[in-house]
């Protein structure tokens, strides 16, 4: 190989500069991959153990999403006239995310729409879908056909299932990913597709263009054949990263998102 590295030309620097990349590109294989029960693990310490609020992650988790978003969407990339979305939020912390997300992309320039069918009866997330409609974003009363989605916006916000999700799906949201399957415009999954088995994935399942994890992928991540895979969730104390082995890369200056 030694004639084939592009990186210097004496035989030192070529060792070095060899053995840095590798390093580098070994590392980055290091960052973990949670099993379902793992993160469920690391999310009962983070409020059990570290004090956090449940209120607290989900902002930033939803900050994260919308960044990440923004740096693989902008806004003069978007081919529609309006700079439109459609959020579909699922009726646990996922869709509490997706609301978050869609405030911050409202602030952000974009218009997003919300589909909101399960809303779960707890002060957290009549909180948020009331700032939401403060911000004068719109809550659909039914899902769109897969026609309508395509012609309408710029880009799918799946926040219907995250690491919680299994079995088999119950409606409304069955029906919602069968739509879903029948679009051509770009999905982005915050945390995990929904609908794939948070561990083994789905083969016939969404195939999203974004997917952005939450504290450190999931196992079903390494299944992920879109475009843009963003890390995201910059709130994890370096106690618990150290006892579940993380290995998060180093986030740049003072960013909330990572792109993998
Ligand atoms: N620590 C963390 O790590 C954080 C996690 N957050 C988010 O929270 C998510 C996890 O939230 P939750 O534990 O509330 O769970 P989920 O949002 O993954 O889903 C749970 C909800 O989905 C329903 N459900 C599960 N399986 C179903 C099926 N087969 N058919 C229909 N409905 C089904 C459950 O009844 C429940 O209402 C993460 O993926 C992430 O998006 C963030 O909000 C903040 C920080
Ligand atoms: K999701």
């Amino acid at each position: 190989q030694t004639g084939t590295c592009p990186l210097s030309a004496s035989a030192d620097n070529h060792k070095r500069d060899c053995f840095s990349s590798r390093a580098a590109s070994t590392m980055a294989q290091t960052i973990k991959y949670l099993g379902q029960e793992e993160a469920q693990h690391i999310d009962e310490e983070l409020f059990s153990e570290y004090g956090f609020s449940v209120d607290q992650l989900m902002e930033l988790a939803g900050l994260s999403c919308a960044t990440a978003i923004t740096r693989a969407y902008p806004l003069t990339s978007l081919v529609k006239t309006r700079p439109s979305l459609l959020v579909i939020c699922g009726p646990g912390n996922n869709g509490g995310d997706g609301l978050v997300c869609a405030r911050h992309l409202k602030l952000f320039g974009y218009e997003p729409a919300i589909l909101y069918p399960k809303r779960p009866n707890k002060p957290l997330f009549q909180g948020l879908t009331t700032q939401c409609q403060k911000m004068e974003i719109p809550f659909l009363t039914e899902m769109p056909e897969a026609k309508m989605i395509d012609e309408a916006y710029n880009l799918v916000i799946d926040a219907i299932f995250g690491f919680s999700f299994k079995g088999a799906v119950r409606e409304p949201f069955g029906s919602i990913l069968e739509v879903l399957n029948k679009t051509t415009v770009p999905i982005a999954s915050i945390d995990i597709p929904s609908g794939w088995d948070v561990e083994q994935g789905s083969a016939d399942g969404l195939q999203p263009d974004m997917l952005i994890s939450l504290t450190a992928p999931k196992k079903s991540a390494s299944l992920f054949r879109g475009r843009y895979h963003f890390l995201g969730g910059r709130f994890v104390p370096p106690g618990l990263e150290k006892k579940y082995q993380l290995n998060l890369p180093q986030y740049p200056g003072t960013d909330c998102v990572l792109q993998l």
